[in-house]
């Protein structure tokens, strides 16, 4: 169950930033709320013939610095304060790796394992019909998220277009590869985490080889991380879904993992050649690098303590509470920050973008070294800051993003320009 208070706790990480940087008050004050959250009840037909409601929510946090850009997760968790939460990381996180975009979310309230799959094109499609006047190719721009897939982003894209009488794919991006999606945003999020890694392995302290991995939520981030860190000879000590966690000090068979999840199966049930564990075991597992893929506030005041690995690299967004930052931070523990970790998926959600404006489309080779370059360079200027400052890579990455939105609030007309 989401926290409460998760908006609250989020803030604080920018309030912390700004206390190291000389901004205007209004840059906070126009931070400090989103900017809009529309709720509506989807009201869908069932496979027997009922009608069952659901409610669903997008958000536009901030669109300073362009059209607001940011997933849909279909959860039975979900609320309202989550998906303005993941909407203002959005916002920050569009700003660290300076696309031009602002931060929004969207979320239904459902358990989409309980639905067949006529069932969840209808909901996939309602969801478009409640929205069609938020959304937009230069208004908001929806992606996939947890437990929405390219499919769906289709079946959006094409009710969309009906809803218009043209066809608009920039409207939606994780759209399949023949309806205009990009090569390489499919393991985007999980390579950009990958590349990021890889650029500082020498400044994490990380041994260059035979990197040990534990990954837990092993999705669309979890999945991609895993076999993009095998391709450099890491060994996967540990993965989880919601299904449970599985452990093998000298190295799980990660085909075999990969195999169950294709076939519609949990981690527990594969041929993994390592044991089960408790799944809150996981992020305890003797390894280098712990990969949090799931959901928030996994890592917390009750287990940080418990974290044994040199570097926690968050592809999951949100997965460590502020208490549980500052236990990490305590202990020496590096965490690379979601707002820059898993970034990868936003940016080659632009590309899908600029790709689906210009009627052009890249190769994977351009897209792949375009993010490298783009990673590796915010993942360069948040270090230098982390250095300059005495800060940890969070702040520094809150402390780079705020530069870029404050510039933007700034330009048009600060307290001081207009009291002057
Ligand atoms: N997909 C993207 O492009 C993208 C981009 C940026 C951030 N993220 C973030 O990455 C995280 C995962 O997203 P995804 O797209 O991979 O979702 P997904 O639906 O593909 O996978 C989620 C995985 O988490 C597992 N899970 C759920 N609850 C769990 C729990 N309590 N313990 C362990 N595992 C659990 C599920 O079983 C599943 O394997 C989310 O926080 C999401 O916001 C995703």
């Amino acid at each position: 169950m989401p926290n409460p208070n998760i908006l609250d706790a989020a803030l604080t990480r920018l309030d912390e930033a700004a206390r190291h940087v000389q901004i205007d008050s209004d840059v906070l004050e126009k931070l400090k709320y989103p900017r809009e959250t529309m709720k509506v009840r989807l009201l869908i037909r069932m496979d027997d013939g009922s009608r069952k409601s659901f409610l669903a929510w997008r958000c536009r946090y901030d669109d300073t610095r362009g059209p607001t850009k940011g997933g849909i997760r279909f959860h039975p968790a979900s609320t309202a304060e989550e998906v303005e939460t993941l909407a203002f990381w959005m916002t920050v996180k569009c700003a660290v790796t300076n696309l031009p975009y602002g931060g929004g979310k969207g979320a239904v309230q459902v358990d989409p394992k309980s639905l067949s799959k006529a069932e969840l094109e209808r909901l996939s499609r309602a969801y478009v019909q409640a929205f069609a006047g938020i959304i937009g190719p230069d208004r908001d721009i929806p992606a996939p998220d947890v437990y929405t897939n390219a499919m769906i982003m289709g079946w959006m894209a094409d009710e969309y277009a009906s809803i218009q009488g043209e066809a608009a794919p920039a409207v939606i991006t994780g759209k399949p590869i023949a309806l205009g999606g990009s090569v390489g945003r499919e393991d985007a999020t999980a390579r950009g985490g990958f590349y990021l890694t890889c650029h500082l392995t020498e400044r994490l302290g990380l041994p260059p080889e035979g990197l040990r991995v534990a990954v837990q939520g092993f999705g669309n981030a979890g999945q991609h991380v895993a076999r993009l860190f095998r391709s450099i000879g890491a060994k996967i000590v540990a993965v989880s879904d919601s299904g449970g966690a599985v452990h093998a000090a000298s190295g799980l068979d990660l085909d075999a993992l990969l195999a169950a999840k294709a076939a519609g199966r949990s981690v527990v049930q594969a041929d993994h050649g390592g044991k089960a564990i408790p799944p809150e075991e996981l992020i305890a597992v003797d390894c280098d690098v712990v990969a949090p893929s799931a959901m928030e506030d996994m890592i917390h005041d009750g287990n940080a303590a418990s974290v044994r690995a040199r570097v926690v690299l968050e592809l999951a967004n949100g997965p460590i509470t502020p208490e549980g930052d500052r236990i990490l931070a305590d202990k020496g523990v590096v965490v690379l920050p979601d707002i820059l970790a898993n970034a990868g998926g936003v940016t080659v959600s632009y590309f899908e973008w600029v790709q689906n404006r210009q009627g052009f489309y890249w190769t994977l080779d351009e897209v792949q070294s375009r993010l490298k370059t783009i990673i590796e360079t915010e993942g360069d200027a948040v270090w230098a800051i982390a250095e300059d400052k005495g800060v940890t890579l969070r702040t520094a990455a809150y402390i780079h993003a705020l530069g870029r939105l404050a510039a933007a609030i700034e330009a048009h007309g600060t307290q001081q320009f207009f009291a002057s």
